[in-house]
């Protein structure tokens, strides 16, 4: 039978209890800290027989192994958002002991594609930002980043151009891994709503907010800047100026937030690709990309999309994008669930072989969770 809880200890006694809780704590700390070291140890290993093997420290299909395995066997009482944020770093300090991974993202700092890096690749991580898309690209090619993080389309406003133009561009660039990350935009400014007189954002973030920025602020002229982290350095610089940026641009910049989450849609979510150099192993809820073109004929894509139904596989996106090499030709660009192992993909990928023109895979790589998921 459960003991009656003691309702009149005294101080004393409280403190006593405190303490002792405390110091169980404290043994659990050391306890939790040599296991970490002990993991780290062996990732230390790991990365000798991966050198060896001529293999990539960064294993996206691993690190989702990892992390299913954990939340699987997790009960609580932490949350899990708790759960995945310590293994974030954890994982990223393991990557680091064995080399240390050079990202490159679209900056400036706290852009959304530095948070959806910091998301995927955590602290430990040499960043490296960038002025444009394409020069995630070009550091990826060069070898001058290990992997690039870019943006390749929003819940709102659809594909990003400059990515998918740059797939095309530069076909030996590969997609290892994709990020879904939740976009909650915020009006920052050091003035009252009443003054502003400008809103500063990068273009799709202004989209994204229009009907509240219409509302809100109808007398306020809207301007496009190269991304909202420069927009909240306006902020720090103009009169009577807002910024719509995220949380940490506020924080770093230190500039209060009017407004959270002022975007028009509750699921706003844009979804990166990891790029690199090669493509993930196969770990069971994979997705494939690829871009493909077809002739100008009557049913050339419904032939295409009768292979995917023949198979079964399931289309996640697809975008037609203008061929800028050719006037009026399209590249179509192709998101599915499997790896380009799995038996059916390769089925599919050889009688398309058969009807298109040319076909490419960008790669397979792991499902990203949703941030919240
Ligand atoms: C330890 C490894 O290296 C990296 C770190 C991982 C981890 O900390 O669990 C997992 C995959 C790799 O990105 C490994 O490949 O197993």
């Amino acid at each position: 039978m459960a003991r009656k809880v003691e309702t009149h200890t005294t101080g004393e006694e409280s403190e006593a209890h405190l303490q002792a809780l405390r110091a169980q704590i404290d043994k659990l700390d050391l306890q939790i800290l040599e296991l970490l070291n002990k993991r780290a140890s062996i990732a230390t290993q790991i990365g000798k027989v991966k050198l060896n093997q001529g293999g990539e420290v960064f294993s996206a299909a691993r690190e989702e192994e990892v992390l299913a395995n954990v939340l699987a066997a997790h009960k609580g009482p932490l949350p899990e958002v708790t759960i995945k944020a310590i293994f974030r770093e954890l994982i990223s300090g393991s990557r680091a002991v064995q080399k240390v991974t050079r990202i490159a993202f679209l900056g400036p700092e706290y852009s959304y594609s530095h948070l959806a890096a910091l998301q995927r690749f955590g602290e430990a991580v040499a960043y490296n930002r960038t002025g444009s898309i394409a020069a995630v690209f070009e550091e990826v090619a060069r070898k001058h980043a290990d992997y690039g993080v870019v943006p390749l389309e929003n819940s709102t406003d659809g594909r990003i151009a400059d990515t998918l133009d740059m797939f095309i561009r530069m076909p030996q660039i590969k997609i290892c891994a994709e990020i879904r990350l939740r976009v909650h935009h915020h009006l920052l400014a050091n003035c009252q709503q009443t003054e502003i007189r400008r809103v500063y954002s990068k273009a799709q973030a202004l989209s994204q907010c229009r009907n509240w920025l219409s509302k809100n602020l109808p007398h306020a002229t809207l301007h496009e800047v190269s991304s909202t982290a420069d927009a909240a350095r306006l902020v720090l610089s103009e009169p009577n100026v807002a910024a719509v940026a995220s949380r940490q641009a506020a924080v770093r910049y230190g500039i209060n937030i009017l407004y959270h989450n002022i975007e028009d849609s509750p699921f706003n979510e844009t979804r990166f690709a990891v790029i690199g150099l090669t493509d993930s192993a196969r770990t069971g809820h994979d997705k494939t990309a690829m871009m493909f073109q077809i002739s100008h004929t009557p049913g050339a894509l419904a032939d295409v999309l009768v292979i995917f139904k023949a198979q079964k596989i399931n289309l996640t996106w697809i975008e037609s994008f203008p061929y800028r090499e050719a006037k009026g030709e399209y590249v179509f660009f192709i998101d599915f669930d499997g790896h380009r192992e799995d038996p059916k993909v390769k089925r599919a990928l050889a009688a398309m072989e058969e009807v298109c023109d040319s076909v490419h895979v960008l790669g397979s790589f792991p499902q990203a969770r949703a941030d919240d998921e």
